[in-house]
């Protein structure tokens, strides 16, 4: 048997909303859905693979079109199959999408990329009729643990959002079985934050722990002064508090603040993965790490960032993706990371679980469905097989 692609189709859909973080609102926020079509056929239907973009970075649809699609389409199909030609290769796809293309200056070529090899693993998974978590437990000689930690972000600058709201919100995510939320900071003076802070302490008590997410707004002096106040609180992270390519910054942070602290979801290559465990003062014992494969090249270059984390001492239960999408939980229930992010109210369809999953004690566990699972959320899946027909 042969495989082939026979198209690559793209789409740039929507996922907006009037949220703030410190640094962006999210009212023109959108997303590339990806469909690569295959010439096999699995239960009497084509198998297709599907992937997207996470938030945070817009659709790319100008770059897939022009430069990455057609790089597919014109390869010869041959030189895209694993050894026996049962299956696509996805680094032999990956090679093809990234061929004439120089090193460094990881921007959004990267999250085109990404995007594009989450569908080529979708599609090897379902040509090879596992969960993608279990094919890359297989390939890396892992037991696959299907139980994956969730923690539930939002918390967002919202207008007229008072504590009241904030509180709300937060108790809402406990009530569906979370015991991590997240709460945007940096978007409001440090005694504003603070009061906020201390509002949703309150609210979650000892059911739950709070992380702190900053997107990158502070330079030397206020991430300094936020540190001073957030020590005083028990936190589960203090993330992004400088610009995610200042390790300097990065590193003097580590001074003042003993707590963990967590960065990386604007890092998008193994070799920026690397400069920040090189320079950047991450404490391979406490702090976190939010590399996104669907951001930085997809889940081949994810692997090679494992490797350098490895390399350098570090656990792959140390990373706990940004993102919130499936892709990122079949990498952790596959790999052994530490968990993944997830939106309860946001970025829908995209983000989320298959449907009838549920948070218990903050985890889920992973269905048994084909490729990555998206024919199990069936919002999501509309919105694919849409495109795909
Ligand atoms: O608000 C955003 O850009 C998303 C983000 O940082 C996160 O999920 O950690
Ligand atoms: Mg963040």
């Amino acid at each position: 048997m042969s495989v082939r692609i026979v198209d690559v189709r793209e789409v740039t859909k929507p996922i907006s909303s009037p949220i703030r973080n410190a640094y962006i609102d999210f009212t023109k926020m959108t997303s590339s859905l990806v469909a690569v079509v295959t010439d096999v056929v699995r239960d009497g239907k084509r198998v297709v693979g599907y992937g997207f973009n996470s938030n945070g970075r817009y659709g790319q649809g100008g770059l897939i079109r022009e430069r990455f699609a057609p790089r597919l389409k014109e390869a010869d199909p041959k030189l895209l199959l694993d050894a026996d030609g049962g299956n696509l290769d996805p680094d032999k796809v990956w090679s093809t999408l990234m061929s004439n293309e120089k090193p460094g200056g990881h921007g959004e070529r990267s999250v085109a990329v990404g995007t594009i090899d989450m569908a080529v693993w979708d599609a090897v998974a379902k040509i090879a009729g596992k969960p993608l978590f279990r094919l890359l437990a297989e390939r890396h000689g892992l037991t696959a643990n299907p139980r994956v930690f969730v923690y539930a972000a939002g918390g967002y600058y919202y207008p007229g959002k008072d504590l009241g709201a904030l509180r709300k919100e937060m108790r809402g995510y406990l009530d569906r079985g979370y015991n991590v939320v997240k709460m945007k900071i940096g978007g409001a003076p440090l005694a504003e934050d603070r009061e906020r802070i201390e509002a949703v302490l309150k609210e979650i008590g000892s059911a739950a722990q709070l992380a702190v997410d900053a997107n990158g707004r502070f330079d030397l002096e206020t991430a300094i002064a936020y540190a001073k106040m957030l020590r005083e609180y028990p936190l589960f992270w203090y993330e992004e508090a400088g610009d995610p390519l200042d390790y300097a910054l990065q590193a003097a942070l580590a001074e003042f603040y003993p707590g963990a602290m967590a960065t990386g979801e604007n890092l998008f290559s193994h070799q920026d993965a690397r400069n920040l465990i090189r320079y950047g003062g991450m404490r391979p014992d406490r702090d976190w790490l939010q590399f996104d494969c669907a951001l930085s090249y997809g889940l081949c270059e994810y692997q090679r960032t494992l490797e350098v984390l490895k390399t350098h001492g570090w656990s792959p239960s140390r990373c706990i993706p940004h993102g919130g999408h499936q892709m990122s939980l079949n990498i952790a229930a596959g790999l052994g990371l530490g968990g993944n992010e997830s939106y309860p109210d946001l970025f829908q369809p995209y983000g989320g679980f298959p449907d009838g999953v549920r948070v218990e004690g903050g985890h889920i566990v992973m269905p048994d469905l084909p490729g990555i699972g998206f024919e199990g959320k069936s919002d999501l899946y509309k919105e694919m097989k849409a495109l795909a027909d």
